[in-house]
This record gives structure tokens, sequence and C-alpha cells, in this order.
């Protein structure tokens, strides 16, 4: 099997594509493993679709599903335009909904738009700090802190399990955030998140700390940018296709 494995700002996928739906739950586990596996915090399957360019298939290393993942939208468009199997503005199915992803070749920059945000409940208050939940695809919490430096993990841990989310929190820099977050599915904070810093981006909106496009620093220290289209979040950065190899399992 050719498998690739790309960094989408420090968020690491594998992935491959196959004429076949299956569920490879197991599958992810073992390829997503650190020690014994490639490595990685998801694995992205894309299989033909009649309507769409294509529908994928997305697990979180531990080998649950998710229904959206925003770095790994970026990733699977990049790999799916250079393996010819989409034209470089795509669309692709995913349990979320449809994804609209745009290609530049030349920069190996990838935008994203994200299923439209949704408010699920606000003013939450867990461990001293006002929290919302949040839709960008998969459920979000989202915090702001003046310390970005202090992301207490138990904590979020916690949060995780209580309200079956990933858990964000964020820091206003000038009208630009910077974001840490405890991802579902790989049960420890990963180097960025795109749907959680689309739910920290939408928060921060509409409680007017930031406005317009802005510029996203997830704990990679890499530069994302966001932005509202209409009803969607565009979400764009750069990709890195790591390597491309044969594996056999
Ligand atoms: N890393 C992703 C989100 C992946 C899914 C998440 N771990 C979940 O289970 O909800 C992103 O970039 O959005």
């Amino acid at each position: 099997m050719k498998v690739s494995k790309y960094s989408a700002n420090g968020n690491d996928f594998v992935i491959f594509h196959s004429d076949v739906k299956a569920d490879r739950s197991k599958l992810a586990k073992i390829v997503c493993n650190r020690q014994e596996g490639v490595g990685a915090d998801g694995l992205i399957v894309i299989v033909p679709h009649d309507k769409y360019d294509f529908e994928w298939q997305f697990y979180n290393s531990d080998g649950s599903t998710a229904e959206m993942c925003g770095n790994g939208s970026r990733a699977c468009a990049h790999y799916a335009f250079y393996n010819e199997l989409a034209p470089k503005n795509m669309s692709f199915l995913t349990e979320a909904g449809v994804i609209n992803a745009e290609v530049d070749a030349n920069s190996g920059m990838v935008l994203s738009e994200l299923t439209p945000p949704k408010i699920l409940e606000k003013d939450i208050i867990f461990g001293g700090k006002n929290w919302w939940k949040l839709d960008t695809g998969v459920p979000h919490m989202v915090s702001f802190t003046e310390n970005i430096k202090e992301f207490d993990i138990l904590e979020a841990r916690e949060l995780r399990y209580k309200y079956n989310a990933n858990v964000n929190i964020a820091f206003v820099d000038g009208n630009n955030l910077r974001v840490r977050t405890y991802e579902r599915g790989v049960e420890d904070e990963t180097l960025a998140c795109g749907t959680g810093m689309a739910a920290c981006f939408y928060r921060a909106l509409m409680e007017k700390k930031i406005s317009g496009d802005i510029e996203v620093y997830p704990k990679s220290g890499d530069t994302l940018y966001l932005g509202m289209n209409d009803k969607t979040i565009t979400f764009k950065g750069k990709v890195k296709r790591v390597f491309e190899t044969e594996w056999k399992i």
C-alpha cells in the first residue's frame, strides 16, 4: 500500500486512497502509533464518491472517527490534487458536510472552507474560566487566557470527557490569536488543530475581541489565516508532504 505522511502546521496525518470504503479503525491505531507505526495524529482515507470529487474517512490516532478535521482537510486536498484525484478547486464529503478546498500548486498553500460554525452553549464555568462550546465540524470548548504558556492538560482532559469535546485556550494578540488545543482522540495537546483555531476565531469574533481576517498561531508557531466568507470560516495555511512510501501491513 502506498501511503503519504503529511504535516499541516504540526498536526500530522497518514493519507492514502482506496476504491473501498471500509472500517479502518484498527488500521488507524496501527499506522498512527509513534513507536511501531508511521506516527500521526490521524489517518485519512480517500474513497470515490458519485457526486463530489471524493469522500473521506477520518480517524483519530486512537482509532475513533471524527466528523471533520480542519488541518486534515487541507492536507487531504493537497494529496488529492497531487495524486490527480481532484482538480485544484475541489469539493469533498465529510461526515460534517461538504468541504470546498483550493490548492495553490506553487506555494503549497491550501484553503479550506469549513462547515458553518454553531454556538452550542455559552458561559460554562469550569476551573474558574468561562467556556463556550462550539461546533466547527467537531465540538470544541473555548476559553480566553491572559497567559498562553499555561495550559492545564489535566483540567483540559477533565473538560474533554465532561463535554465530549476538544478543548482550546486562546490569547488575543492584537487582532490575532494564539491558540493551544487538547484534542479528543489523540488525548493530548497537539501542535495545531484547525477546527479548534476556527472555534476560537468565531468566539473572538462574536465577542468583538477581533475583527475581519486574522492570523492564528498554534503551538507549532506556524501562521494560519482565518476569515469569514458569508456563513463559513475560511482557513488557509501551508501543508507539507513529509514523505511517501510503500507500506505492508
Ligand atoms: N485536528 C483536527 C480535529 C480532529 C478531530 C478531533 N480530534 C475530534 O475528534 O473531534 C483539526 O485540525 O480540526
